[in-house]
């Protein structure tokens, strides 16, 4: 299903760049990401047109997330309080998306395969036993919509962010990712989009998204419910105890992945073995979004190292995490245009 988007991430990526990185001198990396990763989620998963209604999700979304992670303290003027009115502002708005795509849809003007809301809205209970009832209830699919939005955002934004930090001071990584986004840019005419066949072939690009992921996974980890009493490693963990499994520890282990703290797509040529490499998780819970994923970040790669040369303004090699890993001041970089001159907008420097 996936393989008919990817032509429609290209013109959002392809729009995006121009916009915010034709012509400027100096850009901040991770705002421009999660920027782009909304509109990219926005367009595909609920059909949503740039505009206003867009931008209102945007600003309650925003919002939403600067509290996600606060003390719960739902009292007056705490983010928590903050954050739960902005999810309450966001859920009105798909709540009037909903409402729209299933009035279209009982027009016969759309089809369910058009956006996730309309999918969803179209699901019956015939295969079910549900007598062809709708299958989930409106509450449901806003739901459905929130999770998407909240695990597919901040995730691929901080994997492009870190790509981008780790290629300004890895000269020769940069160098085999531009041959290969060459060799398949020379077989297309100019200006025409990407295809599944043409992200298919970006292996060595996937891989060194894989080995960025390995290093700085954006979620470090999560919790699991022990199902039956477990020993492992001589520690008892008793029936119904919850475990944290930690990615960052599993992905720094040199008994899976030998001198962990070098950066090396090459581990990657392979299969990792089970349960070794979980940036997207494991098990029944793997995450739902990861060939969204893989297509995003190789489709704006592919545009990003076509386009620009960039240079960090800081030496600073840290990150924070809040709980996403972000680097200081949002890694601001230089920039450099080797594609086509684009016309000059406000230069911001470092
Ligand atoms: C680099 C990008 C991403 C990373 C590192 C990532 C990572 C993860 C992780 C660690 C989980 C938890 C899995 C578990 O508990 O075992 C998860 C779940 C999930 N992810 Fe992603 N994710 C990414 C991108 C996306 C995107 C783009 C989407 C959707 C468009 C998405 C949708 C989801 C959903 C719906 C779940 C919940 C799955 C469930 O509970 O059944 N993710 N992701």
């Amino acid at each position: 299903m996936l393989r008919r988007y990817v032509g429609t991430i290209d013109a959002v990526v392809t729009r995006h760049l121009d916009a915010e990185w034709a012509g400027r001198r100096a850009v901040t990396v991770l705002p421009l990401m999660k920027l782009l990763t909304f509109d990219i989620i926005a367009t595909l998963l609920f059909g949503l047109e740039r505009g206003a209604v867009r931008e209102r999700l945007a600003a309650a979304f925003a919002d939403m997330l600067e509290g996600m992670w606060s003390v719960p303290l739902d009292l007056p003027f705490t983010a928590f309080r903050k954050s739960l009115r902005a999810s309450a502002r966001a859920r009105r708005v798909l709540e009037a998306t909903l409402r729209e795509k299933r009035a279209r849809l009982e027009l016969g003007e759309s089809s369910p395969a058009d956006d996730l809301v309309s999918c969803l809205a179209s699901l019956r209970g015939d295969d079910l036993g549900g007598g062809g009832k709708q299958l989930l209830t409106d509450e449901e699919i806003v739901d459905n919509a929130m999770v998407v939005l909240v695990a597919g955002h901040d995730t691929s934004s901080v994997l492009m962010t870190f790509m981008i930090r780790h290629l300004a001071g890895d000269p020769a990584t940069l160098a085999a990712m531009v041959q290969e986004h060459e060799e398949i840019a020379k077989n297309k005419a100019d200006g025409e989009a990407l295809t599944w066949e043409d992200v298919h072939g970006m292996r060595f690009t996937w891989r060194v998204a894989l080995e960025t992921l390995r290093m700085i996974p954006p979620i470090f980890g999560s919790f699991r419910r022990a199902l039956e009493d477990i020993e492992l490693d001589g520690y008892a963990i008793p029936k119904g105890w919850q475990v944290f499994w930690a990615s960052s520890v599993t992905h720094m282990d040199p008994g899976i992945f030998k001198d962990p703290e070098k950066f090396d797509p090459s581990r990657f040529e392979g299969q990792a073995p089970p349960y070794s490499f979980v940036a997207f998780g494991g098990g029944q819970r793997l995450c739902a979004g990861i060939d969204f994923a893989r297509v995003e970040t190789l489709v704006i790669m592919h545009h990003l190292v076509r386009r620009f040369r960039w240079r960090l303004c800081s030496k600073e090699n840290t990150f924070v995490r809040d709980p996403m890993p972000s680097p200081p001041h949002g890694l601001p970089i230089e920039l450099q245009h080797i594609g086509p001159a684009s016309p000059c907008k406000t230069a911001t420097a470092c």
